[in-house]
């Protein structure tokens, strides 16, 4: 995507020596700066300080992380020490185990001296694959937005959409809103709004960052509006992102999301979730055992924001002696939603329609 004329990924490698560039999301929307990572403790901070994030932008760094320890010592048990780091940053996006998978599949069995050229080509490979699977769900997206624009019959489809599932959290494109941009670009009129997401505003910093660079008409609202908006008409569609889905379709999302689908299938409101293959876990079947991430209590205790002279500061909004917890995703039941959109086409979230889509793990899943 483009950034005032020039276009961007989140994740690239340095023109000018063994690094990787990222995009600091933490200093969004207040300024876009940029960071080198140029060793694994750096990819597996970045990921942990949510500087990215995003499930297919976190397995992509991970992948980076790997060509960075290689780079410093290729043995067996450095490889192994470096998988188990970045594993351990994020627990609940499955896409940070399969690209960790990944690169190491493609680099075991070579010797050692080969194997930092190889995970560097294997994370390339990985964040080519990313946009190319999110341009094809943004063109399996746009079919249905146009086709509840028919049903509509008239004015702006209005979209609701939680955290960030755009260009930010993948490589590029998006997975939630890759159909949001296609919709814009393709003339079809889209409103979308945007939920702040908190503890940590994914919707209010980024996606609404992300749609305004666009020019998508958009409004943030507060997590707690979506219900009544629902209620009086005002959304046609409920879609976003996950970071990991069972083989049964069960969806784990940034949390909150579980909310918006109740409220959705109460108000007739269609719910759909955007996901690339690498975001299934054909492992599991119950979304009840996917590990949540549990993150510090500080991101609901304090708010942050920036001074008028600049500063990015964080504000006490808690009594300090209050308790809190911090679960950062929630699980929505496949009967909660209403169809996934993949790379692969449109299907029900139930067993049967990601076999369907996706025969070869399905069939190695049931074995
Ligand atoms: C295409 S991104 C899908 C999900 O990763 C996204 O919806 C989400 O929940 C991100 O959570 P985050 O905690 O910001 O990494």
């Amino acid at each position: 995507m483009r950034v005032d004329g020039t276009a961007y990924r989140t994740i690239w490698p340095a023109a000018d020596g063994p690094a990787v560039e990222i995009i600091d999301q933490t200093k969004l929307p207040h300024s876009f700066e940029t960071l080198r990572l140029t060793g694994l403790d750096d990819a597996a901070h970045a990921i942990t300080a949510m500087q990215v994030r995003g499930a297919p932008l976190i397995g992509a760094t991970a992948a980076y992380g790997l060509w960075l320890a290689l780079r410093v010592d290729p043995s067996d048990v450095s490889l192994n020490r470096a998988c188990e780091t970045l594993i351990a940053t994020r627990p609940t996006a499955v896409n940070l185990c399969w690209a960790v998978e990944a690169v190491r599949a493609a680099v075991a069995g070579l010797p050692p001296g080969e194997r930092a050229d190889a995970a560097f080509a294997k994370a390339g490979e990985i964040c080519d694959a990313d946009v190319a699977m999110n341009r094809a769900i943004g063109e399996h997206g746009l079919a249905l937005f146009r086709e509840l624009h028919a049903a509509k019959g008239g004015g702006p489809l209005n979209v609701l959409t939680h955290c960030n599932a755009g260009w930010l959290a993948t490589v590029d494109w998006g997975t939630a809103l890759a159909p949001i941009y296609m919709a814009h670009d393709a003339g079809l009129p889209v409103h979308v709004w945007v939920d702040e997401t908190r503890p940590r505003n994914q919707g209010a910093a980024l996606t609404a960052w992300e749609l305004g660079r666009h020019g998508v008409p958009h409004t943030v609202i507060a997590d707690n509006a979506g219900g009544l908006l629902m209620r009086q008409g005002r959304v046609d569609l409920c879609i976003t992102g996950t970071d990991r889905v069972t083989a049964r379709g069960d969806v784990a999302n940034k949390i909150g999301t579980y909310l918006k689908a109740l409220a959705a299938r109460a108000n007739g409101v269609p719910f759909h979730v955007a996901l690339p293959g690498p975001t299934i876990d054909w492992s599991l079947s119950d979304g009840d055992a996917i590990p949540i991430e549990e993150r510090a209590g500080r991101e609901v205790s304090h708010i942050p924001g920036r001074t008028d002279d600049g500063e990015i500061r964080d504000v006490r909004i808690t009594p300090p002696d209050s308790p809190v917890a911090n679960p950062a995703f929630d699980v929505t039941p496949a009967e909660l939603v209403d169809g996934f959109v993949t790379e692969r086409g449109r299907c029900s979230a139930s067993a049967e329609g990601l076999a369907a889509l996706y025969p070869e793990h399905a069939s190695a899943a049931a074995e």
